[in-house]
């Protein structure tokens, strides 16, 4: 085998790029050839040591596990970080020893270039996984990287950032996307301690419970996708906002036999009194005896359930939702599924569970009577007669179901909604179209609001000013998003829900394919730049088209199904005469006439098409709309969750007039063109999943891959067929190789030379802009010249385009970490000139007093002092603010001032007035006002940098919130000194979340 020698020659790094190009595009067809579509083996795991394909490598040092081939041991150093710095061929088998390394020394985070792989190491089983769970697990230096790279390119640009986390279920991207807001809030957020974070806190808390589920694959499995987007202005959190994705409505009422319903379902049961039960009518009532509950798994830890309850309880209270309001709802959705209906011979149904019926009643306001008919009876318009019959009972059982469906996922969305706004904002103004309203966690933006109106009359032209404001700010800041969508699922049997996650998956990794692949191979090939890797990945592209393709889509023919009452069976008659020849679709085996499998990127998937149709419509009709209007209902919060519906509904007289309306939340808007629901789930989620690309491709994307280690949820065991599975999906062997030895970075030359001049020497750059790739060449000859970026295994290559000049990943790595050093020399050498320079206009005076000291004047000669007064008054020296201060030149234009100024109404010679801090602070779920008594957690200022000083366990008195960021101001000995929250407990012990 080739070994580089440790002083290896530009000729023997070449050598070794082509060898591993070589031996990759081998392993690449290797693979490419056993996953094409139909064949089985192309899932599984490398041939073990001997056995031929397994892609060389295949040396000492791993032994196969018992049943799940788990590695327990290897000689890849787990010090080897980043995998592009792998030395010798690169193999599946290669990667997979060098992750099997690392994990099992406890690094789960490895760096491919730019990209982070993440191991689950499932140490963390059992935990509620939320923002305030995470707490405590310590910080990884590989997280707070990708965070600060977010933040840097954020602040420098202004330009969008997104935090991108794939991978199936259960391999840890909610875990991952946690740990990533909690660094957030470390970098830019002011902390752990601050409102914003503990009000953000409780709304996962919340959401967590009422959106996560247990699955087959994981106990903790998110049903609701999560694009969670914070605004940062110059470097600080400004805003956050969460966007939620509801999808999985049928576990509501029926989870798959191995799975469960939502969390909450079963911590309500746990958690609630004796009196709350009698309340909610729940009294006798367990898992065993709820339909919606019992078809799932029942097994259950009631004391951890009932300690989750009055968390989530806590939690609301914090974000100001009445607890009894959603208990209501949540205890009538459980009490539904045991009223069913039963043909009776009649006209009309007989009803088995009068009891659950009547409490259902109560429990959402209206009369027994009233949900009954809104159940059992539809209205039609039949040419324009309105004719009302009874429903027979499969058809009072699925209204019956539907119900429980709205009333879920209509609460879920108005506590998203609820929890979004601290403060609502006119604007909708933003990327998305889902159930987000902004909550704005700083006093800025009222700041903002204010300085808007200055010099403007009248509320009106106020409020358009700040939507205006608004605007402009969103239109100018970027945010950073951290995306946690559906990762690949395949349970038994895969339901339509599936098949949209799936479809949400496989978008993901269209979107990594396009940016990391097919970027930098179409851009070199454009400006003519020979790579010697030859980058084959596996273009899924095909898979998206056959489930989404405009009219010949899966999707779209089940929705031409839809609007024609057809049948599960037909609807797969066609879709198999449609594709055919499409190797993506096939048949699986037994032969049953309601299913038929998809060949996705992670794997291949058998769908059961029994519910496609009736889970697709999604529709409540206007009879069951209608009984929640406020002249029969009394519970205003059931009448708000279908309040956009029943104002479309009585703008017209007759009511109800047979027309139908979407489980899902629909906004008032999408309802004005008429009373029929605008689209079904599946165009719903696909508009949805579109808004949210547009969103992303406008965002520089930062991935973070996941893997799951083993699928038994075992702590540290790693599972060697599982992981290979994921790593060949997620295609990264060959983002090893670009990264390793191709040209995945390009850079205009200008934004080359902005960030690498520093590089050469000042009088080596023609520094004008026809010169500009002379001077990039001029860098880059200098470093060479200077054997700077030249490291042994390292691919340290170039290519100059017609605009760009593209990189490899080790020059970049080279090119960063020599800017990082020559910036920190400058930084010390200039610190050193001032220090030195303070020191000579010293100098003097402390000559003087050290010849007096000396020579001691006689009255000095009885308290003869050592210490020279220029020694005690010495300032300390300051810390080199990371960011220079602006260009007064360049940003204070004084007529751009006065453009902007007379543009928004605002007076130059009067000040915006000084922001309103909010006058409380959030502890446990109450608020309290100033002035607070609170007790040093540690002693304030600790570096002894002020005359007042506050020792730990002192007594202080809280006056306010400070502007600055996470403090307070505490008046101690007639000062007022700004403290950290960090710093400061309440007297009695606050609840924490
Ligand atoms: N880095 C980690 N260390 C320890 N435990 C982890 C880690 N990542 C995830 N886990 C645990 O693994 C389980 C699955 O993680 P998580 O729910 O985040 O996966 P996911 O990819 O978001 O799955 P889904 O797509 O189904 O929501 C959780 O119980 C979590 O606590």
């Amino acid at each position: 085998m080739f070994v580089p020698d440790a002083c290896s020659s530009n000729e023997a790094v070449h050598l070794q790029q082509r060898l591993r190009s070589l031996s990759s595009e081998l392993v690449t067809l290797r693979n490419r050839l056993g996953r094409q579509p139909g064949h089985p083996e192309g899932d599984a795991p490398p041939q073990p040591r001997g056995g031929g394909g397994g892609g060389g490598g295949g040396e000492a040092g791993e032994k196969e596990g018992g049943k799940g081939g788990e590695v327990m041991a290897s000689t890849c150093p787990p010090d080897i970080d980043d995998l592009i710095h792998l030395q010798g061929p690169l193999t599946e088998d290669a990667l997979l020893k060098a992750l099997a390394a690392r994990f099992h020394s406890s690094h789960t985070y490895t760096n491919v270039g730019p990209i982070l792989v993440s191991v689950n190491g499932y140490t963390d089983v059992g935990n509620p996984l939320t923002l305030s769970s995470t707490r405590k697990v310590p910080l990884n230096p590989k997280l707070l990287r990708v965070v600060q790279e977010a933040v840097r390119h954020q602040s420098e640009s202004g330009y969008p950032q997104a935090i991108i986390l794939s991978g199936t279920s259960g391999s840890g991207k909610t875990y991952a996307s946690m740990l990533l807001l909690r660094q957030l809030f470390e970098v830019a957020g002011g902390g752990p301690e601050t409102d914003a974070f503990k009000h953000l806190a409780a709304a996962f808390t919340v959401l967590r419970s009422l959106g996560s589920a247990k699955t087959t694959s994981n106990s903790e499995s998110s049903r609701i996708g999560h694009f969670i987007e914070v605004q940062v202005t110059d470097g600080a959190l400004y805003r956050t906002k969460i966007h939620c994705y509801f999808l999985d409505q049928t576990r509501v009422i029926r989870p798959l036999p191995n799975e469960k319903n939502y969390h909450i379902f079963y911590q309500l049961l746990a958690g609630l009194s004796s009196e709350e039960r009698v309340k909610l009518n729940l009294e006798g009532y367990n898992l065993h005896n709820l339909s919606y509950l019992k078809c799932g798994d029942t097994r259950q830890d009631e004391a951890e359930d009932a300690a989750r309850f009055q968390q989530w309880k806590t939690c609301l209270g914090i974000l100001g939702i009445p607890f009894l309001d959603v208990v209501r709802v949540l205890a009538a959705v459980l009490l539904l599924g045991n009223i069913v209906f039963v043909d009776s011979g009649g006209v009309e149904v007989s009803v088995e569970g009068e009891t659950e019926l009547a409490s259902v009643a109560s429990l959402l306001g209206v009369t027994k009577q009233m949900l009954l008919r809104g159940v059992t009876s539809r209205t039609h318009n039949a040419r324009g007669q309105i004719v009302r019959s009874f429903c027979d009972a499969n058809m009072s059982n699925m209204i019956r179901d539907s119900l429980a469906k709205a009333l879920y996922c209509r609460t879920v969305a108005t506590i998203v909604r609820r929890a979004n706004s601290l403060k609502r904002l006119g604007s909708t103004l933003g990327t998305l179209s889902s159930d987000s309203n902004e909550s704005v966690h700083n006093q800025a933006e009222v700041a903002s609001q204010h300085a808007s109106t200055v010099g403007t009359a009248g509320s009106k032209s106020s409020k358009s000013m700040a939507a205006l404001n608004n605007a402009v700010r969103h239109a100018t800041d970027g945010f950073i998003g951290i995306l946690d969508m559906f990762g690949f699922e395949e349970p038994k049997p895969s339901q339509l829900e599936h098949l949209c996650i799936n479809l949400c998956a496989e978008t993901m990794q269209h979107f990594y394919n396009t940016h990391i692949f097919k970027s930098s191979i179409e851009s070199c090939r454009d400006e003519g730049i020979h790579s010697d890797v030859e980058v084959d990945y596996v273009d899924n592209v095909p898979c998206i088209d056959l489930i989404s393709s405009l009219r010949t889509g899966l999707l779209s023919m089940l929705d031409v199904e839809c609007s024609i009452r057809g049948s599960a069976e037909s609807y797969i008659n066609k879709i198999k005469a449609q594709h055919r020849n499409n190797a993506r679709l096939f048949e699986p085996k037994p032969l049953e006439p309601r299913t038929f499998g998809v060949q996705h990127f992670a794997g291949r998937v058998v769908y059961d098409a029994t519910h496609f149709l009736d889970t697709n419509r999604d529709v409540v009709p206007d009879d069951l709309v209608a009984v929640f209007h406020r002249q029969h209902c009394n519970f205003g919060f059931a009448t708000h969750l279908f309040g956009s519906e029943l104002k479309a509904l009585y703008a017209s007289e007759t009511v109800p007039r047979g027309v139908s309306f979407r489980i899902s939340p629909t906004s008032h808007s999408d309802l004005l063109n008429g009373d029929e629901p605008v689209s079904t789930l599946t165009q719903d989620f696909h508009t949805r999943l579109d808004n949210l690309l547009r969103t992303l491709v406008h965002a520089r994307p930062h991935f973070v891959r996941c893997i799951r280690a083993n699928a038994s949820e075992t702590p540290r065991r790693f599972d060697r067929a599982i992981v290979m599975k994921q790593i060949r999906s997620l295609q990264v062997l060959e983002t090893v190789n670009l990264m390793a030895g191709g040209f995945p970075h390009r850079m205009r030359f200008k934004a080359f030379l902005s960030r690498y001049r520093v590089l050469a020497g000042h009088n080596e750059l023609r520094r004008c802009e026809e010169k500009a790739v002379e001077d990039c060449q001029t860098i880059l000859q200098y470093l060479e010249d200077k054997q700077l970026i030249r490291r042994p295994g390292l691919v340290v290559s170039w290519a100059f385009g017609k605009r760009h000049i593209f990189l490899s990943e080790g020059l970049r790595q080279e090119l960063e970490s020599v800017r990082w050093e020559t910036l920190h020399k400058a930084a010390v050498s200039l610190q050193s000139a001032w220090r030195a320079y303070q020191a000579r206009k010293r100098w003097p005076a402390l000559k003087r007093s050290l010849q007096q000291n000396h020579h001691p004047p006689p009255s000095a000669k009885a308290g003869r002092t050592l210490v020279t007064n220029s020694t005690l008054t010495r300032p300390r020296p300051q810390p080199i603010a990371g960011t220079p201060p602006p260009d007064p030149l360049e940003k204070c234009d004084h007529k751009i001032i006065q453009q902007t100024c007379t543009m928004f109404g605002l007076d130059l010679e009067r000040p915006p007035p000084v922001p309103p801090s909010r006058p409380y602070t959030v502890t446990g779920n109450t608020k309290l006002g100033y002035p607070q008594t609170r007790v040093m957690k540690m002693p304030f200022p600790d570096d002894g940098s002020s005359d007042v000083s506050l020792m730990k366990g002192d007594t202080v008195t809280v006056v306010g919130a400070s502007p600055r960021r996470g403090h307070l101001v505490v008046e101690h000995c007639n000062h007022n000194l700004h403290v950290p929250y960090q710093f400061l407990e309440l007297k009695s012990s606050p609840l924490t979340i």
